[in-house]
């Protein structure tokens, strides 16, 4: 039966979570996700995976900074992940900015994990939509209300070939799609693109609630809510952008507390 919100957040258990993602962020995944109330493990050492795999809840696998050990990591925990029906997060950082990350992409969405999320750049481009988008980043220009129709329509295409996962694109609105279903989801405020490893950060918490036993729809679109009203509260109460990062991080540990915070949810059903 599908969890409510209220029983997703707060957790209710707490979710060993296996981490394989950029240093960049590192250390700030383990700490969002040690706020949530789950416990991180990062490790990208082939040599540790069958044991790992036998004691973690979920695993998030983050292309961000790739080198040849780290593509290979990711490989081989996509592959234990598979046999042991370990639940995935797969984020697509910088997808078909180049040829490497473009195949890594498409072999990790072959192993049918459990949600794949990227920015509404890097999801336009998995689909084979145009964008001009450069780096890391998602383009204003993909924001249009047609572009995201048009990268709905497109993944909820893919959503045929890959029927058991949860599609997310982030930017100012957000898109989560499973199969025929998508949803608009409209929090958050501009500061949340202007430090590195909000989507990192978004990729983090889903694994987190996954892992605490939440089904694939709801730890998507809670997390991308639960980030951004975090977010909007952040936002309100500091000046500058680091003031603005820490509160953030900040505002994670402390919003569960409050019951009433997913009443500020602006989502809506998206055709
Ligand atoms: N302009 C904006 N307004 C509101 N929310 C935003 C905005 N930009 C990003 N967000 C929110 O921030 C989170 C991260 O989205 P974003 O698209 O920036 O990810 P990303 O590009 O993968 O980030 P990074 O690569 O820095 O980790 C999402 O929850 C998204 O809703
Ligand atoms: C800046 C940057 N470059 C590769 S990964 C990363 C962090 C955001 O994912
Ligand atoms: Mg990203």
């Amino acid at each position: 039966m599908t969890k409510k919100l209220a029983e997703i957040i707060p957790l209710n258990n707490v979710p060993l979570i296996h981490c394989i993602t950029n240093d960049i962020t590192l250390e700030t995944l383990a700490n969002t996700i040690l706020y949530l109330g789950g416990k991180p493990i990062m490790s990208s050492d082939v040599r540790e995976f069958a044991d790992l795999f036998k004691t973690t809840d979920a695993l998030l696998l983050n292309m961000g900074r790739l080198t040849v050990n780290h593509e290979a990591s990711l490989r081989e925990a996509s592959h234990f992940a598979v046999i042991s029906h370990k639940p995935v997060v797969v984020d697509l950082v910088g997808y078909g900015m180049t040829e490497q990350r473009r195949k890594l992409g498409d072999e990790l969405i072959n192993h049918q994990p459990t949600i794949v999320k990227g920015n509404i750049s890097e999801m336009r481009r998995l689909v084979g939509l145009p964008t001009i988008a450069k780096g890391i980043d998602g383009d204003v220009s993909d924001q249009s209300d047609f572009a995201l129709q048009e990268l709905n329509h497109a993944l909820k295409e893919l959503c045929k070939r890959c029927p058991k996962t949860v599609f997310v694109a982030t930017g100012r609105r957000d898109i989560v799609v499973q199969g025929e279903r998508s949803a608009l989801l409209c929090n958050g405020v501009a500061a949340l693109d202007r430090f590195v490893g909000t989507g990192d950060m978004l990729g983090a918490i889903m694994a987190t609630l996954i892992g605490a036993g939440a089904a694939a729809w709801e730890a998507s679109s809670i997390a991308i809510s639960y980030l951004n009203i975090a977010g909007e509260i952040a936002d309100n109460q500091t000046h500058g952008l680091e003031n603005f990062r820490q509160e953030m991080l900040n505002q994670i540990s402390l919003l569960q507390k409050q019951s009433g915070w997913s009443k500020n949810i602006h989502s809506s059903t998206f055709n």
